[in-house]
């Protein structure tokens, strides 16, 4: 019985997602028009479609109408070409569960095919190392070499430094520890600097850091000038040092005295270097994240695995995530909580309203502690001792601020 169904006009291209899928441990089957398919679907039962949408004479979209009608229980993937957005959207909304752009490599349809096999299964929840990197996208699977290409190091004593590049929310963190448990086999022995606490949270925290085997410098670049000749003190003494791999969101400058990262502690962490593309650059990532974290939830809760809605999986998928994946987890650990039945409806995809938001225009803390800055150095007539005082900070807290917005006292 094949489990998967490949419905294409051309054949050449349905054998060859026919034998890739085969090799890789699926049983599938293809049909090159709608009468065939319609034939081969009563006859075997397929658990998975994927489904052209321009098929010859027949209309792809009209065809998705028939497998919900006729065959409720297989889960259809549409293909659509470049471009077709609008018809990915319409599949969506007449039930496909997900849709795949056309030249798709034949990866992208395997994995495709396997997360929903294995979330079927309500397996595939525990991931470990690359496999952390949830999504079918080619920047998904570019993360995913890289992640590998960069844990095999140049051979014995410690890794080259990774720096980790992206906007917030991205996934840096989750890469890092991708990064880690390939190098070690182990999600043991990892510590992790939060370099954006307070300078002596920060000292304090290098004062108890032992022998990690790899230590993940989090927001590197907002590490201050102390604590990074702290660090550098602290790496030198380790023995053997830790695998350094830093993430952030802005490029790294070398020190020119009163910011930027030290130039020894650069070159050591900048050797290696994965750049991680917004959510927005990878669209067909949505889909499959949205539905790995539901899933985990559930697990947690002891529910059955939730399913989407057709509007919901819309809604996901037009939104713009500017928060990127932290955004869209946010978004689905919310709606876990709304739906009472394992049923993700479009009114539990709460979304946030870029309009409300200009709307209100409540500042963000960041703004108000900038302006509460400003306004200190100018009352001080740019003495830091003083305004640090108006504050109630210490000096050291306020110039490692002021270096952080690229203030400088008049
Ligand atoms: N590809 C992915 N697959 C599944 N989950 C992901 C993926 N990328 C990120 N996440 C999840 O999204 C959330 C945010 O990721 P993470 O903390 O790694 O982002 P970040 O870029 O380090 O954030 P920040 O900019 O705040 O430091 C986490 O819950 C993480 O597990």
């Amino acid at each position: 019985m094949g489990e998967v169904l490949v419905i294409e006009d051309e054949m050449v291209l349905a054998r060859s997602i026919v034998s890739y899928l085969e090799r890789r441990g699926f049983s599938a089957d293809y049909a090159v028009d709608a009468a065939s398919a319609k034939v081969q679907c009563e006859r075997e039962a397929p658990r998975l479609v994927i489904l052209d949408y321009k098929l010859n004479e027949d209309d792809g979209l009209a065809l998705l109408d028939w497998f919900k009608a006729n065959c409720p229980e297989a889960q259809v993937i549409m293909m659509t070409g470049h471009g077709d957005v609008d018809i990915a959207v319409r599949a969506m909304k007449a039930g496909a569960r997900d849709f795949l752009v056309k030249p798709a490599p034949l990866s992208a349809v395997a994995s495709i095919a396997r997360g929903l096999m294995l979330d079927e299964r309500m397996g595939g929840l525990d991931c470990f190392g690359a496999d952390r990197i949830i999504g079918r996208s080619s920047a998904a699977n570019a993360l995913r070499r890289a992640v590998t290409r960069l844990a095999r190091g140049s051979g014995p004593g410690p890794r080259p430094g990774v720096l980790v590049v992206g906007p917030p929310g991205s996934g840096k963190f989750l890469i890092a520890q991708a990064l880690h448990e390939t190098a070690t086999g182990s999600s043991e022995g990892m510590t992790v600097l939060d370099c954006a606490l307070e300078s002596d949270e920060i000292h304090r925290c290098l004062a108890d850091i032992t022998g990690p085997s790899t230590l993940v410098l989090r927001g590197v670049s907002h590490l201050g000038m102390d604590a990074q000749s702290m660090l550098l003190r602290l790496l030198n003494r380790l023995d053997p040092p830790p695998s350094l791999i830093a993430t952030t969101e802005t490029y790294l400058a070398p020190s020119t005295g009163s910011g930027g990262i030290l130039p020894q502690l650069l070159y050591s962490i900048q050797v290696g270097w994965i750049d991680v593309p917004s959510l927005s650059d990878r669209a067909a990532d949505v889909l499959l994240i949205a539905e790995h974290v539901a899933n985990r939830v559930a697990r947690a809760a002891g529910q059955p695995r939730p399913k989407f809605t057709p509007a919901a999986r819309v809604k996901l998928l037009e939104h713009e995530w500017t928060g990127n994946v932290a955004e869209l987890v946010n978004c689905i650990e919310r709606a876990m909580l709304e739906q009472t039945d394992g049923l993700i409806e479009g009114s539990h995809i709460r979304l946030i309203d870029q309009s409300a938001e200009d709307r209100f225009s409540v500042p963000t803390l960041k703004e108000l502690e900038l302006s509460a800055i400003r306004q200190a150095l100018h009352c001080s007539k740019g003495n830091v001792s003083q305004a640090a005082t108006m504050l109630g900070i210490s000096r050291d807290t306020l110039r490692y601020r002021m270096r952080k917005f690229d203030l400088e006292a008049h």
